[in-house]
């Protein structure tokens, strides 16, 4: 019985500290694997809300927008990361992204007690956006080229007066990774970028992104359990980081500039990730800060 006491109490620190704060939680494709993860994930959520924390929840799909392009038999390429997007994928996109997995987010946080609202981009003008570009570098004497990936979008502004209005409530806001253009035309925004804007114009004390690994990695495929926004910037430098994780520690980086706290790289794989981030002294994955802290409590 004791050891139950103790493990609340190790709990209560943590608990003082994030009472009344933002906290953005990631919850990418990839972590939403078994439905007991689902469930734990769900649980997390809610036990944060009923203590005076505010969850926001964006989410990601990739690998469910994959399935569902190779069912209709929509041919799918990534360049630099992002999702080529003409306007047939834009549609499947949105319809997994907005509908599906967002819809049953909802349903499972509320089904475990909480109170969710699933908005995407275009809800209450959430995530303004702008067509997004790639750049490839082509030498010193030469420009460099310019890839016209369709209808991929960079967030141009948050509107967070919707999200404020919720967390004056018990809602839980659970948002899908669609931008609204100027002349009203829908982006597919990557999740991490999303997420990691949000936490900024937020100001959210903690950025947790959920993946499919241990967290950061080195080149000998160790985990890398802290770095600083100068570590961090040299990792994307020197090419440590490949694929998924560039934008998940690009959005890392930026979220920490605009005010952010801490962002924590966490796998999503492990029951109850959140949980065991927000509230133990053990802390899991890869934190990403402005300064190296003197103890993890700081
Ligand atoms: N240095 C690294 N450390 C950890 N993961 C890495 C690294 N470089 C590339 N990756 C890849 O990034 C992936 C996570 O990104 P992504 O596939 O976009 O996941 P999610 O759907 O969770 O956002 C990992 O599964 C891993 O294969
Ligand atoms: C532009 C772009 O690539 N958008 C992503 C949006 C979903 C996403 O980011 O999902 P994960 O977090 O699960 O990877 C896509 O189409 O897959």
């Amino acid at each position: 019985m004791i050891e139950k006491a103790n493990i609340l109490i190790e709990a209560l620190p943590y608990i003082r500290r994030f009472y009344q704060q933002t906290v953005v939680i990631k919850y990418g494709g990839h972590a939403m694997v078994a439905e007991e993860l689902k469930e734990s994930f769900a649980q997390d959520i809610v036990l944060m809300k009923y203590i005076g924390i505010h969850p926001v929840v964006v989410h990601g799909g990739g690998p469910q927008i994959g399935r569902m392009l190779e069912r209709i038999g929509i041919q799918s390429d990534f360049c630099a990361g992002m999702r080529v997007t003409d306007a047939d994928t834009m549609d499947i996109v949105e319809m997994v992204l907005a509908g599906k997995i967002n819809k049953e987010i909802v349903s499972l946080v509320n089904r475990h007690g909480g109170q969710a609202i699933g908005l995407s981009g275009k809800d209450g003008k959430l995530i303004e956006a702008r067509k997004h570009h790639v750049f490839r570098y082509q030498g010193d004497d030469r420009p460099p080229e310019i890839i016209d990936i369709g209808l991929v979008g960079e967030v141009q502004r948050i509107n967070v007066e919707i999200l404020e209005v919720l967390e004056k409530s018990n809602i839980i806001p659970i948002i899908a990774p669609v931008g609204m253009g100027e002349n009203g035309e829908t982006y597919n925004i990557n999740a991490d970028l999303v997420a990691g804007h949000i936490a900024g114009a937020l100001k959210a004390k903690k950025l947790i992104l959920m993946t499919d690994v241990a967290g950061v990695l080195n080149k000998e495929g160790e985990l890398i359990s802290s770095m600083t926004v100068a570590e961090a910037a040299d990792a994307l430098q020197d090419e440590t980081l490949r694929g998924g994780m560039i934008p998940k520690v690009q959005c890392s980086i930026d979220a920490v500039q605009a005010g952010t706290k801490k962002v924590h790289i966490v796998d999503g794989r492990i029951p109850h990730a959140v949980l065991l981030e927000m509230f133990t002294d053990a802390g899991i994955g890869t934190e990403i800060f402005k300064k190296r802290p003197k103890s993890k409590k700081e």
